[in-house]
């Protein structure tokens, strides 16, 4: 089931933004990215190749869960990326949870290095096939009200063999507050390199 799609716990601005998203993937220069719990289950193959040591793969695919699709809906990370294909940039729209608390009444670090971590590796993953982070630097320049809704604008800015170098922003829904940036670089795996 595509998790990355409304639900009753989404606030209004948070169905906006989706609907306005939706609105531009219209002509096709945005592309709506549906995200599942568990999607390797369809790619065993492609995870044998590059990642053969990952045991729990082999043993206990079923339990696996994408980390931020874990949570009861609205308790944690809502959230919905689209594509510039073009602009070789992604958006995620995104509504931290109750159990996402860091100081009161805020959103915690880690959640939030979660989400830029999604993004940055979505927008990788499709400009690079499977890639893994190597390095995250991110500026937390305000704190997050809890359950507010946020923009994630990550592109990729430089691609060298196999590095490639991605940085993002998240504002707030008025692009008026900014909350945090990121750099990054990620890796596209060498499935003749062991990772382990
Ligand atoms: C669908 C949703 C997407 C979600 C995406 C989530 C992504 C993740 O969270 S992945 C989990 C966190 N990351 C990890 O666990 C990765 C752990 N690290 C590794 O496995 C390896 O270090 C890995 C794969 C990144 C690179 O290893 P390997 O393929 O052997 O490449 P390696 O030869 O070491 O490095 C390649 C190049 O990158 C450079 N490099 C590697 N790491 C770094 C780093 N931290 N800083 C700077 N440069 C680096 C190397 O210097 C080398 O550069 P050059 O080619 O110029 O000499």
């Amino acid at each position: 089931m595509d998790l990355s799609l409304p639900n009753p716990s989404w606030s209004k601005d948070m169905r906006l933004l989706f609907d306005q998203f939706m609105k531009k993937s219209e002509d096709g220069s945005w592309k709506h990215l549906p995200s599942y719990k568990n999607k390797f289950s369809r790619r065993i193959e492609d995870i044998k190749v590059f990642f053969p040591d990952a045991k729990l793969i082999k043993e206990k695919i079923s339990q696996a869960q994408l980390f931020p699709r874990n949570f009861e809906e609205g308790l944690g990370f809502e959230y919905a990326m689209f594509h510039n294909h073009a602009e070789d940039r992604t958006v995620c729209i995104f509504q931290g949870g109750p159990y996402l608390q860091g100081a009161p009444g805020f959103l915690h670090g880690g959640a939030i290095a979660t989400m830029i971590d999604s993004t940055l590796g979505m927008t990788a993953l499709i400009a690079g096939g499977i890639v893994m982070t190597a390095n995250l630097n991110i500026n937390f320049k305000r704190p997050i009200p809890l359950c507010s809704v946020v923009v994630i604008n990550s592109q990729v800015d430089k691609v060298e063999g196999r590095k490639l170098f991605l940085s993002c922003n998240i504002r707030s829904v008025d692009e008026q507050t900014l909350y945090s940036e990121a750099t990054s670089l990620f890796v596209k795996l060498d499935p003749e390199k062991s990772l382990t």
